[in-house]
């Protein structure tokens, strides 16, 4: 766990760029610290392993006071990631991230295993091990920046706007990648960023902060969407909040029965909607039988928006059901990928309105059961 108590940095300028911060972040969890440049996050961050040191108050991990620590072992001991990766262009990837344990005073072999062992884990090849950083994409120095920070098996990571500079799909995938990471070996990463979606996709906990280092707001994401501390969170958290929380709200729904139709089989005209699958029962779309029958070809099937997996968020089922040209937002088994069965948008807002509600089976209303039928495409 770490700790700031109240803690001031005011630079030599007289910046005083955090002010009487106090703040415990979660041991082996993802805290973000987020808000508009120039609130004093990087300097927070910094404070942590001493690359800043605060004008007053106290920083602690797990009780210790990090300024009774040498700076540069306790550096040593932390995870560091920015921006573009801050690589060595001359030395390989493997070199690259054989620095932290050489500086830790590790020998060749040890260090090099470590390293193999860190360039594996975030997803880069043996291969990629003997390049130079030049030779890498912007996501793959990213990773190589994160295995870098990795090898000397912290249980603390720092990172500063470590996906900023990578396009919105690799950084939508080095996102997950850290997720998985974190969850897999446990350490508590710190992460600055001023990217609220960012911070409301990887936080476990969110710190955010206003100009002149203030704390706003420190909650988990859920709770920063439904309960902004004030109006300058929720200008931050944006317009659409309402939406954004949905991604946290757990809710039973229970998919409606949907029956699927293979292609080359015939589909009477008039059915409606039909849902296609391959010969291996997973979802290719739906085709629009209300005035054309016949065999079902590739052609006549439209593709999803989105498809939900059993078990997710509101908004997950909401937006497959949404973006579905039936109406129907189809789920799938979130192991085998086969369809599970539809969800309507209003049994998604049905199971919302009644989820606080003890015993929240009243979402399910008999009615609209009975409807099932009339809505519900018989495969031939
Ligand atoms: N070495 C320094 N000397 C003087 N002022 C500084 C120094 N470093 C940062 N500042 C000032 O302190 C304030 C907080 O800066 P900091 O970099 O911590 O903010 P930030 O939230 O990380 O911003 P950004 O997202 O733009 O990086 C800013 O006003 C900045 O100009």
């Amino acid at each position: 766990m770490i700790r700031f108590d109240s803690v001031t940095k005011t630079y030599a300028d007289g910046t005083t760029a955090v002010e009487d911060l106090s703040l415990e972040m979660p041991r082996g969890q993802i805290t973000v610290l987020v808000g508009p440049s120039g609130c004093g996050k990087t300097t927070s961050l910094r404070m942590i392993n001493r690359m800043v040191e605060p004008t007053s108050g106290r920083i602690l991990i797990n009780d210790r006071d990090v300024g009774d620590r040498p700076a540069a072992q306790l550096r040593r001991s932390i995870g560091y990631v920015i921006q573009h990766a801050g690589l060595f262009p001359h030395r390989t990837v493997l070199a690259n991230v054989m620095t932290v344990p050489r500086l830790l005073g590790w020998d060749r072999a040890r260090s090099r295993a470590a390293a193999m062992e860190a360039i594996e884990k975030v997803g880069l090849t043996a291969q990629q091990a003997g390049r130079y950083p030049s030779q890498l994409s912007g996501g793959q120095q990213q990773r190589v920046g994160v295995a870098r920070a990795l090898s000397s098996g912290p249980e603390l990571m720092l990172m500063d706007e470590p996906f900023s500079a990578v396009d919105p799909i690799v950084r939508a995938e080095l996102q997950d990648e850290l997720r998985r990471l974190q969850d897999e070996l446990g350490i508590t990463v710190v992460l600055v960023t001023h990217d609220i979606d960012e911070a409301l996709t990887l936080g476990d906990m969110v710190a955010v902060m206003r100009y002149g280092g203030h704390l706003a707001q420190f909650a988990t994401p859920a709770d920063l969407l439904a309960r902004p501390a004030d109006d300058f969170v929720a200008s931050f958290v944006g317009k659409d909040r309402g939406y954004r929380a949905l991604g946290f709200a757990d809710v039973q729904v229970t998919p409606r029965h949907e029956s699927t139709v293979r292609l080359g089989e015939a589909v009477p005209a008039g059915s409606g909607w039909v849902l296609a699958v391959d010969d291996t029962g997973m979802p290719l779309g739906w085709a629009d039988a209300r005035s054309w029958g016949g065999p079902l070809t590739e052609d006549r099937v439209r593709r999803f928006g989105s498809v939900a997996r059993r078990g997710d968020s509101a908004r997950n089922l909401l937006d497959a059901a949404l973006s579905s040209p039936s109406g129907r937002g189809v789920v799938v088994d979130e192991d085998d990928g086969g369809v599970v069965g539809t969800v309507l948008a209003d049994d998604v807002l049905d199971a919302l309105a009644t989820s606080g509600a003890p015993g929240g089976d009243a979402a399910h209303d008999p009615e609209r059961s009975g409807a099932d039928a009339d809505r519900t495409v018989e495969s031939p």
